[in-house]
């Protein structure tokens, strides 16, 4: 990993214009990140993660500062910077395979021919073991399966940086866990910048270089950062027993629930309670 950040927050100020007058969502999110890390940003509901995201993709313009890549200001979405989306996004009419060549040809036309083509897409659908449901479409597909292939565009488009929006927000766990592992190995493998927002504790200390914790909205910011110095490759097995792997836990779970702690979480308790049980997750 290069010590050059390539990708800088620079500063980042967000307004909205709402019927009730300007809501200040973000204030002054600085964050750089060097090439080849994975950062994940982790905050209570509404603290603004996803508009973050959304101002390093480029689908939204910060009111103050911006991003910068690579030495350029983001203005626009390019596809050096795909998006994973909670809940997949793949065109229902599509095969898996088509749904992935749309991105393909979004980057590689006149550049791949048609067999290269072919085999990337290929080749990508079998990094996130989908290469046997090729010609499924989406209705055919388990939630899993969706994601993996939404995974498996973004990828097929060499992207620098991967942003995920809670990707694997609606999957039980057990699938969860190895689409974690897989993400983990293609991380490995191409050493592409990630972006994550999880909800998920254990997620988050097990993918993460660095944990980006957020203070309560309105007028969010960086409150924290946590860097997770465990050796890679990480087995999920073993770290459940890692003292250091606890540690940093304990610190994720401190700065939420201790530092961050929501008013109305007191209230809502009840309600998130058995899912933080199971997986200690943001409510
Ligand atoms: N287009 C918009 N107009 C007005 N307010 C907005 C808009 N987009 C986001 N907000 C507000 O900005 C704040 C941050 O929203 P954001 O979706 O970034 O939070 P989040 O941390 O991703 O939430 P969650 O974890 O629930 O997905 C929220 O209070 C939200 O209501």
């Amino acid at each position: 990993m290069s010590s050059n950040p390539h990708l800088v927050v620079d500063h980042v100020s967000m307004s909205f214009d709402t019927p009730r007058g300007s809501f200040n969502a973000l204030d002054d999110v600085h964050l750089k990140i060097a090439k080849g890390e994975f950062v994940s940003l982790i905050g209570h509901s509404g603290c603004g993660k996803s508009t973050v995201l959304n101002v390093v993709a480029g689908l939204l313009r910060a009111s103050r500062g911006g991003v910068v890549l690579n030495g350029q200001e983001v203005t626009e979405p390019g596809p050096e910077r795909a998006v994973v989306f909670q809940n997949h996004s793949l065109f229902p009419w599509l095969t898996t395979y088509q749904n992935v060549e749309l991105g393909v040809k979004q980057v590689f036309r006149g550049k791949k021919s048609r067999a290269e083509m072919r085999d990337w897409i290929e080749h990508n659908l079998a990094m996130v073991h989908m290469e046997h449901a090729m010609d499924k479409r989406p209705d055919e597909i388990s939630g899993g399966m969706k994601q993996r292939v939404g995974i498996a565009r973004a990828l097929a488009m060499e992207p620098e940086v991967l942003l995920m929006d809670e990707p694997f927000g609606a999957l039980d766990a057990l699938t969860r866990a190895h689409l974690q592992d897989s993400l983990m190995e293609i991380h490995a493998t191409l050493g592409n910048t990630v972006i994550m927002i999880t909800h998920d504790v254990d997620e988050a200390v097990l993918l993460s270089d660095r944990i980006v914790m957020m203070t309560n909205g309105p007028a969010a910011t960086i409150g924290e950062i946590l860097t997770v110095d465990l050796e890679r490759p990480r087995d999920r097995i073993a770290l459940s027993d890692d003292p250091a792997y606890n540690s940093y836990r304990h610190s994720v779970l401190e700065f939420l629930y201790e530092k961050q702690r929501k008013v109305e979480d007191l209230g809502s308790h009840r309600k998130t309670s058995s899912k933080t049980s199971v997986s200690s997750e943001v409510a």
